[in-house]
């Protein structure tokens, strides 16, 4: 199967994220707080959206996909669109939910299985940073699954608008780290057939 192409046209470089986490951790509500700085209390759950913005990281402008994905489970099966032409994903879990928590290295796994890489660029997301109350994962426990996944990290919270924009400074971070401007294009997720 072909991986999607990275065209890149004049000074936009095209890039697509994909945002996985379990249901109801706050994927939707997080992008569309990025995108429309609105938060949405209802929850609707996602079949899957895209979204298109143009992010200007380190003196360049980056058009990004950003792929909402439906809620995932152990049981869930990787679609191939989010599978395949990422260039990094955001991986989001509740801060509320050790359950989410716990589904973070699932899904890394089966990124990795699918795409039969080593390491993918990835962001952390505690989501839901607001639940002081109901919290039941900690900051310490978030990053030191990050640094196990060679992830960035973060928490943020959509309904306060708190470091919601970090989230894709870190994912460019991420994707961008051994680029420059002219050099080799970093290389989007592709299947293996096993
Ligand atoms: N307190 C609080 N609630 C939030 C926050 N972000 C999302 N929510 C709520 O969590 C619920 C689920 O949010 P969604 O964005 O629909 O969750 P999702 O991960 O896209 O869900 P799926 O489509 O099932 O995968 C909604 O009722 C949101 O209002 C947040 O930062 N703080």
């Amino acid at each position: 199967m072909a991986s999607a192409p990275t065209s890149n046209t004049g000074n936009e470089v095209k890039r697509k994220f994909a945002v996985l986490g379990s249901r109801s951790v706050g994927k939707s509500t997080m992008i569309v707080r990025y995108m429309d700085n609105v938060f949405v209390d209802s929850y609707y759950p996602t079949i899957e959206a895209t979204f298109t913005k143009s992010i200007k990281f380190k003196g360049r402008t980056y058009n990004c996909d950003i792929i909402d994905t439906a809620g995932q489970d152990e049981y869930s099966i990787l679609n191939s669109k989010h599978a395949i032409g990422i260039h990094g994903y955001v991986l989001v879990y509740s801060i509320a939910s050790r359950a989410s928590f716990d589904m973070i290295q699932t899904v890394y796994d089966k990124i990795l299985n699918y795409t039969g890489t080593e390491h993918i660029p990835c962001v952390v997301v505690g989501s839901k940073s607001d639940l002081h109350v109901q919290r039941q994962v900690s900051e310490e426990e978030g990053k030191e699954l990050a640094k196990q996944l060679k992830s960035a990290w973060v928490e943020t919270s959509a309904r306060h608008d708190v470091n919601v924009a970090k989230v894709f400074e870190l994912m460019l971070g991420e994707t961008e780290r051994d680029t420059t401007e002219g050099g080799p294009e970093p290389e989007p997720s592709k299947c293996v057939v096993m």
